[in-house]
């Protein structure tokens, strides 16, 4: 097995087994020590880093961070950080360190569709899972897979003056700390009781939800005939992606009368009946209590209705274990490309009130409850608590 170990010397990096694909010798576990004992400098700038970067809880600045202190280890030309999306469809997101002309690291963000030469061998790792290297003049090139469940869920790049038996273990190390730190935060956006994403992930998770359509949207314009026309449609066209908020009817009396554990079993079967019912790429959330939220890609009004009404059907078709029936209300709304994710909330709350106010166990728009004039002065506030 291979990994950090440590020796008679200290705890330094050492592999105990380096890989056979990387093509190049990785450097000796007693060659690390000596450098390593030769220099407690170095260990201390190492922890430094890793306990700097380790010490973010938002995603966005630990991959800063990490890209950041690994440039600054290895007095890198440049450091890249490529992250896939969570169905490993597509590259998320490119973020890169390199040094201005007085020598600072300076971060930028990438757009991850373009193409760009010098992260192929970024692809190429993610895709095969393995290590890759090349030298280009006399910059060494290592690119190391971020390997969790074994998946690739990212890659990080190291372009420097250290030849890759000296660099490999620093940066396999960083993926490995990565993957794990990163893992538990993931945890972290999470609903214990159902496993769906909890509430604190919804923004990150409709940003990337609003990113995924529009890139397809672009992608289907560019591959049609007349792109500027398409391209205009692309600014006007409909939401391409729906918030709805699912809402069990009378839960107070499920509790009251079987107590709180088969409250607590109702949501989770539901949470599995929403599962089984919805689509891999609809984004799943439990907001707390007996509220669910759910986001959809998907371009027309009609098709989202049909969906979710059929998923209230089949609620109310089900038998819950001892409870028997459950019912569910449900209000939606398209979510334009630059809403403000509260807005889009309120508008599906209002929808959801409406089915409240309405007999339950329905399933309402916003857009068409709206365009209907049936949103009066009563619908100025909704029961959802927002941002
Ligand atoms: N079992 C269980 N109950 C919860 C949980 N979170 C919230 N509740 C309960 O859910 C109930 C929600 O009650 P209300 O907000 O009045 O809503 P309701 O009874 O569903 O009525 P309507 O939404 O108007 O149909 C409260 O009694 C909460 O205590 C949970 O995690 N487990």
């Amino acid at each position: 097995m291979g990994g950090y170990e440590t020796t008679e010397e200290g705890s330094v990096l050492s592999r105990d087994a380096p890989a056979a694909d990387d093509g190049a010798a990785a450097m000796s576990a007693p060659a690390v020590a000596e450098s390593a004992a030769a220099s407690p400098f170095v260990h201390s700038r190492l922890l430094d880093s890793v306990a700097s970067f380790t010490h973010h809880r938002d995603i966005a600045a630990l991959d800063h961070s990490l890209v950041l202190s690994l440039a600054e280890l290895t007095s890198a030309h440049r450091v890249v950080l490529a992250k896939r999306a969570t169905d490993g469809a597509y590259v998320e997101s490119i973020v890169r360190c390199v040094p201005d002309a007085q020598g600072a690291y300076q971060l930028q963000a990438d757009d991850p569709d373009r193409v760009d030469p010098a992260l192929k061998l970024l692809h190429r790792c993610m895709h095969r899972l393995e290590v890759q290297m090349e030298r280009v003049q006399s910059v060494h090139r290592l690119v190391v897979p971020i390997l969790r469940d074994g998946r690739a869920i990212g890659a990080l790049q190291l372009d420097s003056d250290m030849p890759p038996a000296t660099s490999r273990p620093l940066a396999d190390g960083f993926a490995r700390i990565y993957a794990n730190y990163t893992g538990l935060l993931h945890e972290s956006e999470r609903d214990k009781l159902t496993g769906l994403y909890n509430r604190r992930s919804f923004e990150r998770q409709l940003q990337r939800l609003l990113h995924q359509r529009e890139q397809a949207l672009r992608q289907a314009a560019m591959a049609r005939p007349e792109p500027s026309e398409q391209h205009g449609m692309l600014a006007a066209g409909p939401p391409q992606v729906w918030l709805a908020i699912l809402d069990i009817d009378h839960f107070k009396r499920i509790n009251d009368n079987y107590g709180h554990i088969y409250g607590d079993e109702v949501i989770l079967l539901l949470a599995q009946q929403m599962r089984a019912c919805f689509r891999r790429g609809d984004v799943l959330f439990r907001f707390g209590g007996e509220e669910f939220v759910i986001l959809f890609g998907a371009t027309e009004q009609a098709i989202v209705h049909t969906v979710l009404e059929r998923f209230r059907r089949r609620i109310a078709e089900h038998v819950f274990p001892q409870v028997g029936s459950v019912t569910v209300s449900i209000g939606y709304a398209g979510v334009g490309r630059h809403d403000y994710p509260a807005s889009a909330l309120d508008r599906a709350d209002k929808a959801l009130y409406f089915a409240k106010q309405h007999g339950r166990n329905g399933t309402y728009g916003y857009e068409n409850l709206s365009a209907r004039g049936l949103l009066g002065r009563e619908m100025a506030a909704g029961s959802i608590d927002l941002f």
